[in-house]
């Protein structure tokens, strides 16, 4: 699976910081249902490498690990089963062990220089990150126009409310929040708000 497969396969990716609250298979067979088969895992909480274990075997979910900041963080992520690797930034070291790996990878960028140092490594899929701090959509249509085949994934800030807004830029494939799993949701909250996420067009 290409990170382009990825990004394709739902309009958003729920970013999940899994702190025990919910089942984590629970929660994937419940984003699954909702039609947001895309799931990020951030590496934040000491569950997380077994919840991506645990959810990669809820059918049609794809769940790759977040918030991955080093080589050694990528292998213990690849071994857990994660199909994606997403990271909040773009550095040489982790960016070659990604390319060298046969895994989908999304590194983070927010600036000109990110996205000119990922092309060098063969990337032209980034998460643009932190997204609404780093100048949101007029930040993206800036960077979008020198560099033409780029396509992002803004995640950062974004709501329920400006989502619509981001997918329907050219240069966005998709978009990452957590607005549909904060804490205190229950998880029938969480599938209507995934409903909702899910049927976003782009
Ligand atoms: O640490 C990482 O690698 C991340 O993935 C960061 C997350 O993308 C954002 O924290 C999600 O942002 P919110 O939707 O504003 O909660």
């Amino acid at each position: 699976m290409t990170i382009e497969d990825v990004m394709q396969a739902a309009p958003v990716i729920p970013v999940l910081v899994l702190d025990g609250e919910h089942d984590p298979v629970a929660l994937a067979e419940t984003l699954v249902e909702a039609g947001l088969p895309v799931l990020e895992v951030t590496l934040r909480t000491s569950q997380a490498l077994d919840a991506i274990r645990a959810m990669s075997r809820v059918p049609g979910a794809i769940v790759g690990a977040g918030t991955v900041l080093n080589e050694w963080q990528l292998f213990e992520a690849r071994e857990a089963g994660a199909r994606f690797i997403v990271a909040p930034g773009l550095t040489e070291a982790l960016t070659r062990a990604a390319v060298a790996t046969s895994l989908a990878y999304l590194p983070g960028v927010a600036t000109a220089g990110d996205i000119m140092r990922g092309l060098e490594h063969g990337l032209n899929r980034f998460k643009f990150f932190p997204a609404e701090s780093s100048g949101g959509l007029p930040a993206i249509r800036s960077l979008a126009a020198p560099f033409g085949n780029v396509r992002f994934c803004p995640t950062g800030g974004i709501t329920e409310a400006s989502a619509p807004d981001y997918l329907a830029e050219p240069a966005v494939s998709c978009i990452g929040g957590s607005w549909m799993v904060k804490k205190g949701m229950s998880l029938a909250a969480i599938g209507e708000a995934a409903r909702r996420a899910a049927s976003l067009a782009r």
